[in-house]
């Protein structure tokens, strides 16, 4: 069976911060996303993106995904920090910006430059977009299926309420028309979709609320700024018992349903027929990669396929 790969938690950590990167090892979010562009001061980009490259290359036992921010392409550090962090093989690039599909193809053809002067696998380093304008999120159905290299697609809440000359609330309305399109532009696309930033690190209350909205769009994770944050998360994403239970209790049904010839049956006088299963199957996927649970899921018979 597949494992969805868990990108509940990428934690920020800002690329000029010897004492913050250092600690990068021991963070138990699922990534990390060092910060070359906005955490960072004008004065002290170059400097941040050679101290960079350094910890990755003395951080040879990775236990966990690094992304590197680099700076918006258009700006006089983008090229630069791609050549000083790539030989020291980042997992992936966080592009931020990424109002057009353009954008990041030019990413794509740039990392396989690079790629083929490290003598890498071409479509080693992955790419992780930052939708976050309104020109992003207008093109981000595009840009959602612009390279094999996605991972997904992030939203910067951010930037896009600047770029929307509008404020941040935490009970986010105005945001929930991107969310969605993004989400969307991420399904079609079969990436993973990331939510923004909850940038008050003492509201936890807030994040759990925010965390609990996004997994219900279908956000895969957030970008995080404070490693506070990431227990609430996981607990957030984290697959309820109750839910496991009933999910193998639905996939046990159908297999006796079809036994019997039929697509649907009551289970605890509920109606289990094939979008039940699908979300059933799901639900056993995201607890396989929690490791709540071992099994093996044999697909096609679970669908009923020949
Ligand atoms: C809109 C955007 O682009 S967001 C992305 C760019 N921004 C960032 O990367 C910001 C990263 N986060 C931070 O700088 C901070 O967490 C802030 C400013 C949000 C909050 O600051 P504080 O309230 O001072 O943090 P807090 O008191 O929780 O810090 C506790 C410890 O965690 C460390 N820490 C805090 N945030 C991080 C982080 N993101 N990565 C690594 N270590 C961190 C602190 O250095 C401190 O360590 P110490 O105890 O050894 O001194
Ligand atoms: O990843 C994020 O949410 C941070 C960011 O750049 C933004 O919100 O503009
Ligand atoms: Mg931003």
């Amino acid at each position: 069976m597949s494992v969805f790969q868990l990108r509940r938690s990428l934690l920020y950590v800002p690329g000029n911060m010897p004492s913050m990167l250092q600690n990068i090892p021991i963070f138990e979010s699922d990534g990390v996303m060092i910060d070359l562009e906005d955490a960072v001061p004008l004065s002290e980009k170059d400097a941040a993106r050679i101290l960079v490259r350094r910890f990755l290359e003395n951080y040879q036992d990775r236990n966990k995904e690094i992304i590197v921010r680099i700076n918006a392409l258009d700006t006089k550090w983008g090229e630069d920090d791609l050549r000083a962090v790539l030989p020291a093989l980042p997992d992936g690039i966080r592009l931020p910006k990424a109002d057009t599909p353009e954008i990041v193809e030019t990413l794509d053809t740039m990392l396989t430059e690079f790629e083929e002067e490290l003598g890498l696998e071409i479509g080693r380093f992955k790419i992780l977009p930052s939708i976050e304008s309104a020109e992003g999120v207008i093109n981000c159905i595009r840009t959602a299926k612009s390279t094999k290299r996605l991972i997904g697609l992030a939203f910067g809440a951010e930037d896009y309420t600047a770029s929307l000359e509008i404020e941040r609330t935490k009970k986010g309305e105005e945001l929930f028309a991107a969310r969605t399109r993004v989400v969307w532009a991420c399904k079609a696309a079969g990436i993973q979709a990331i939510d923004t930033i909850f940038a008050d690190a003492g509201d936890m209350e807030g994040l759990h609320r925010e965390t609990q909205l996004i997994k219900t769009l279908g956000f895969s994770g957030k970008s995080l700024v404070n490693p506070r944050q990431i227990d609430v998360i996981h607990e957030v994403f984290a697959p309820k018992q109750e839910d496991v239970d009933y999910a193998l209790q639905v996939v046990d049904a159908i297999q006796k349903a079809r036994e019997m010839g039929t697509g649907v049956i009551s289970l605890h006088g509920k109606m289990v027929d094939a979008p039940v299963v699908k979300r059933a199957v799901n639900t056993l996927k995201t607890a396989q990669a929690h490791g709540m649970i071992d099994i093996e899921l044999d697909e096609e018979v679970i669908y009923g396929q020949e």
